[in-house]
C-alpha cells in the first residue's frame, strides 16, 4: 500500500500554535506513527495521510478548533474509530484529523423514556455493556465495535436493522460543530421526543452525512427493553434461490423477525473454518434469530421452519444457550475477516448495494453468476431482511488489473440494484468510492439539491473534503 502526504493544503507552524493553545500540546499530534494510524479504514482504498491529529476532549474545544480551521481554510476530517469502509476518514486534501475518542462520556441515559445521549468516543459495546443493569439495549449492530456517532455519521445499520431500523429511525437529536465553529442541536437543545413535526428533520440531514457538514458531538438514541427470551437458529439451502425466497416469503408473512442473515456457499466454507463452526455445510445458508416472550419465539420460529421446509430448506439447528448463541453471532460478524483469510494476503472491496425485498433473489443469483465468471473470489453475506447484501471481493492489493475486475464487478451490480429501485449503499455511505454512483442515483435535481445544502452548511468546503461528491 502506498502512501500520500497531503497534495493540496499545508497545515501552516502558525495554525498548529493556535491548536495547541486549545488543546493543549499533548492533544495534538504530527508524529508519523499518529498520522499513518489515522490514514485509512478497514476499506482496501488508498491512504492518505492527514497534517496532523487533534484530540479534543468537549464541545466546547471542537468548537474552538473549528473556528481555527475555518479561518485558515484547512479540511477537517471527524475520525471516530476508523471502522468505516469507504474511505471516509482518508485525508484525501491533507489537513486536521479530528479524532474524538477522548470525548467518551454516556452524558444520560433516561430509563423510563427508554433513550440515552452520548459523546462521540462512546462506541456501541461500551453503551451496552454499561446499559445491562437496566434491562435496556441499543440494537443497532454494525457488527465492528463502531463509535455511535460514527455510525450516525454512515447511517449505519447491520443484523437487526429488519426489526428495529438503522441509525436513521433512532436518532432522535444530534449535537452538531458546524464548519465556522458554531454549535447546532438538530431538533432543538435537549428535546429528545418520539416524534417531532417541528420543521424540517435537521437531524436525518446529519445522518448519513460522513463528516462532510459537521462534527457531531453528542448523539441523543432511541433504546429498547432487552428482549425476555432470544432464540437463535440456521438453516442451510440447496440453492441460493431457495434460501432468499424462504427470506422473503418470511417477510411477506410478517413474521417480526429480529435477524436474517444470508451467507452463500463460498462464505459459509470461510466462517466454517475460521470460526470453528460444526455441523454446518458449504451451502447457502440463514442465520435467524427470534426476539419477544418464551411463547412468542417459539410461535415465530414454527412459522418460519415452515417456510423454510416448503422451500426445502433443512431443519432448523437452534442455539438455545447463551454461549452457542454468541458462538454464532461472532462466527457472523467475523464474516468479512473470515472472506479475508480463504485468501492471505488479500485485502476486500465490498460491495453494499439494497433492492426492495421481492428483486432480492434475482439480483443475487446473477451477482453470483457474475463472480463465479470473474477470476475473482467474492463470498456473499447480506442482511437480506432488508433488501441488502455485500459481496466482498478479494484482491491482491498490489495487482491493478484485479482491482479493475472488482470495480467492474461492483459497477454492474449497482446497475443492476439501480435499475430495479435500489440503492448503491444500504448501509456503508458513499465515502469516495461510489461517488459517480451517488450522481447517478440521485440525478442531476437531486444532486444539485445536496450541493446547495452542502454550500450552505459550509461553504469555505472544508468538511471533509473530497467525500460523498465528485
Ligand atoms: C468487520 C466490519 C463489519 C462491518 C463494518 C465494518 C467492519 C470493519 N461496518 C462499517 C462501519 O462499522 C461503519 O461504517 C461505522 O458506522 C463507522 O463508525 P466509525 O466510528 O468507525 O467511523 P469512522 O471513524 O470510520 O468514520 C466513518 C465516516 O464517518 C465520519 N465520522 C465519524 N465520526 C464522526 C463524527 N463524530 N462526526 C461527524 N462525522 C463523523 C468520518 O469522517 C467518516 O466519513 C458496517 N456498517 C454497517 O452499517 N453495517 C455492517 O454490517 C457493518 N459491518
Ligand atoms: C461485510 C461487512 C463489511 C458487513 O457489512 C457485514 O458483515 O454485514
Ligand atoms: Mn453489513
Amino acid at each position: 500500500m502506498s502512501f500520500f502526504t497531503s497534495p493540496q493544503v499545508q497545515v501552516s507552524s502558525k495554525a498548529i500554535e493556535l491548536l495547541n493553545g486549545v488543546l493543549g500540546k499533548e492533544n495534538i499530534s504530527t508524529a508519523e506513527s499518529v498520522r499513518d494510524h489515522h490514514s485509512r479504514d478497514e476499506s482496501s482504498l488508498q491512504a492518505f495521510l492527514p497534517d496532523c491529529v487533534v484530540f479534543p476532549k468537549d464541545t466546547l474545544q471542537v468548537s474552538e478548533c473549528m473556528k481555527i480551521c475555518y479561518a485558515h481554510s484547512l479540511p477537517v476530517i471527524p475520525f471516530g474509530t476508523g471502522t468505516g469502509l469507504e474511505g471516509g476518514i482518508t485525508a484525501v486534501k491533507g489537513g486536521v484529523c479530528m479524532d474524538l475518542s477522548h470525548m467518551k462520556q454516556i452524558l444520560s441515559v433516561n430509563q423510563e423514556d427508554f433513550d440515552c445521549t452520548v459523546q462521540p468516543g462512546v462506541t456501541r459495546m461500551m453503551l451496552n455493556s454499561d446499559l445491562r443493569a437496566t434491562g435496556l439495549w441499543f440494537p443497532v449492530d454494525p457488527g465492528a465495535d463502531a463509535s455511535l456517532c460514527g455510525m450516525a455519521a454512515t447511517s449505519a445499520s447491520g443484523t437487526n436493522a429488519v426489526r428495529y431500523g438503522t441509525m436513521r429511525e433512532n436518532v432522535m437529536n444530534l449535537e452538531v460543530v458546524l464548519s465556522n465553529g458554531d454549535v447546532l442541536h438538530s431538533a432543538g437543545g435537549g428535546r429528545r421526543t418520539r416524534k417531532t413535526a417541528a420543521g424540517y428533520n435537521m437531524t436525518n440531514l446529519f445522518v448519513g452525512s460522513e463528516g462532510t457538514l459537521g462534527v457531531i458531538t453528542q448523539a441523543t438514541l432511541r433504546l429498547y427493553g432487552i428482549p425476555e427470551a432470544t432464540l437463535s437458529a440456521v438453516c442451510q439451502f440447496q440453492s441460493v434461490q431457495s434460501a432468499v425466497d424462504a427470506t422473503v416469503a418470511t417477510l411477506q408473512a410478517g413474521i417480526p423477525i429480529a435477524r436474517i442473515e444470508f451467507l452463500d456457499d463460498v462464505q459459509m466454507k470461510a466462517c466454517i473454518n475460521y470460526s470453528n463452526l460444526e455441523g454446518l455445510q458449504e451451502l447457502s445458508t440463514l442465520f435467524l434469530e427470534f426476539h419477544g416472550t418464551d411463547d412468542s419465539v417459539k410461535a415465530q420460529a414454527d412459522v418460519v421452519g415452515e417456510i423454510v421446509q416448503l422451500n426445502e430448506g433443512s431443519d432448523f439447528m437452534y442455539a438455545t444457550e447463551a454461549e452457542d448463541r454468541n458462538k454464532l453471532w461472532t462466527a457472523r460478524h467475523s464474516a468479512f475477516y473470515a472472506a479475508s483469510s480463504l485468501r492471505p494476503g488479500s485485502r476486500i472491496l465490498t460491495t453494499d448495494v439494497c433492492v426492495p425485498i421481492s428483486e432480492l433473489p434475482e439480483i443475487i443469483t446473477q451477482t453470483k453468476n457474475d463472480i463465479s465468471k470473474s477470476s475473482l473470489l467474492g463470498p456473499i453475506v447480506g442482511h437480506v431482511g432488508d433488501g441488502n447484501f455485500h459481496t466482498l471481493l478479494l484482491i491482491d492489493p498490489e495487482d491493478e488489473s484485479e482491482r479493475k475486475i472488482a470495480k467492474d464487478l461492483a459497477n454492474r451490480m449497482a446497475q443492476r440494484a439501480l435499475a430495479v429501485g435500489g440503492t448503491c449503499t444500504g448501509e456503508h455511505g458513499i465515502g469516495i468510492g461510489k461517488r459517480h454512483l451517488l450522481a447517478e442515483e440521485l440525478g442531476q435535481v437531486g444532486i444539485q439539491t445536496m450541493r446547495s445544502i452542502k454550500e450552505a452548511l459550509d461553504p469555505k468546503g472544508i468538511m471533509n473534503p473530497g467525500k460523498v461528491f465528485l
